[in-house]
């Protein structure tokens, strides 16, 4: 699977271990993030990451911050995209199946390296459960970012 992988600043010290993790379950990576400590703003990261999944070159996102918040903030304004802070491994298949999130936020700051790893396992691992009821949720949600994007236009 070919995944974009951003980190800032607070995400960096868990960046070389990321990149082992994926290459470890045999990922490709698009690297959008920072690779030195100085401080950089997640939404420019998140923006990147994001693009990269939209327009196909990359199947899933993941993103690493401080918290993982400012990145699932930054990524959730990007219409098509649906991201998830996952902290939990629960969540972090279940946003996939239920939700069809496209990219993970992390918080480097939050989780340690090994919870880290078996959270990334299970989003890249879990596949979209194509269920009525999902389906029509993740519909809903499409629908609601298009109507909110016509009244923002008017
Ligand atoms: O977690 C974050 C946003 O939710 C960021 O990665 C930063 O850690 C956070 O904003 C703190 O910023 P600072 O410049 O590192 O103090």
């Amino acid at each position: 699977m070919r995944v974009a992988f951003g980190n800032d600043h607070a995400g960096y010290p868990m960046r070389q271990y990321v990149m082992d993790v994926l290459a470890q379950l045999g990922c490709e990576v698009i690297d959008c993030g920072t690779a030195a400590p100085e401080p950089v703003d997640f939404p420019d990261i998140a923006q990147a990451v994001c693009k990269e999944v939209l327009s196909g070159r990359a199947e899933r996102g993941l993103l690493v911050c401080g918290t993982g918040v400012g990145a699932a903030i930054a990524a959730n304004k990007v219409p098509g995209i649906r991201a998830a802070v996952c902290h939990d491994v629960h969540s972090a298949h279940q946003c996939v199946e239920h939700d069809d999130v496209n990219v993970m936020c992390l918080g480097a700051q939050i989780v340690g390296p090994w919870l880290a790893a078996d959270l990334i396992r299970a989003f890249l691992q879990a596949r979209f459960r194509a269920e009525p009821e999902f389906v029509r949720r993740v519909a809903k949600l499409a629908a609601l970012e298009r109507r909110l994007a016509g009244e923002r236009a008017t």
